[in-house]
């Protein structure tokens, strides 16, 4: 279980808003996560991986307090371990393909394993400023994979992906998330995109 209860101000085109979220969220299952642009869902998620400071808040993963600023816990994004897709990717220039991925693993099946998973393979030596959009994208997926996290973030994994290409991902997404025992949360504009994915939904007003 995960048990989120945070405030934080932000900075909005009419001023300073409040985001306030207290929600929890099932284990190992997959929940996408909605709302209006500007709502939050992006900082939500970086206050889930310790990049993001909320000005008051307790976030328990698994049983393990990993913010609680009454007591000043703040466990660092390093410890937290958490996977993110980026909504910019923000991929290594200088890394291949392949070197993305054994920066997170040194094991060299489970590399090719989400290669095939992203259709990457024939991609690997490739740097990121030789790939287009859409495969720079299924990077950014199959990196934040490759540490095997037990919580995985992404913030519009799918966007540049086509319907044909999302679908067969999703496919063999699923498994892996099983088989890794991964909670997942996946913000989305369009939830109907990831629906074969997630089991849980939850609104960001
Ligand atoms: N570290 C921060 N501190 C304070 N305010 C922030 C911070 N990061 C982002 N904001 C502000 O919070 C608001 C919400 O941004 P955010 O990117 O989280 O929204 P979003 O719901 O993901 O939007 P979109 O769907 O358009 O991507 C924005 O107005 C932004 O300027």
């Amino acid at each position: 279980m995960i048990q989120v209860e945070v405030t934080k101000q932000i900075k909005t085109y009419n001023g300073q808003q409040q985001l306030q979220i207290k929600t929890s969220f099932a284990p190992q299952a997959t929940t996408q996560i909605f709302g209006p642009s500007g709502a939050g869902k992006t900082t939500f998620l970086k206050i889930l991986a310790g990049l993001v400071q909320p000005e008051q808040g307790l976030i328990c993963v698994h049983q393990q307090i990993w913010l609680d600023t009454h007591s000043n816990i703040c466990l660092p994004p390093q410890k937290r371990k958490v996977g993110f897709v980026f909504q910019d990717y923000a991929l290594f220039p200088h890394l291949t393909v392949e070197q993305h991925l054994l920066y997170g693993t040194t094991d060299q099946d489970y590399v090719q394993h989400l290669l095939e998973i992203g259709q990457m393979t024939s991609f690997r030596r490739h740097k990121p400023r030789h790939l287009s959009g859409g495969q720079q994208q299924r990077l950014a997926l199959l990196r934040a994979l490759s540490t095997k996290p037990h919580l995985l973030l992404m913030d519009e994994p799918f966007s540049a992906l086509d319907n044909t290409l999302k679908q067969s991902i999703i496919t063999d997404l699923k498994p892996l998330l099983v088989e890794l025992k991964t909670t997942c949360l996946i913000v989305t504009h369009y939830p109907a995109e990831s629906a074969d994915l997630a089991e849980h939904t939850f609104e960001l007003q």
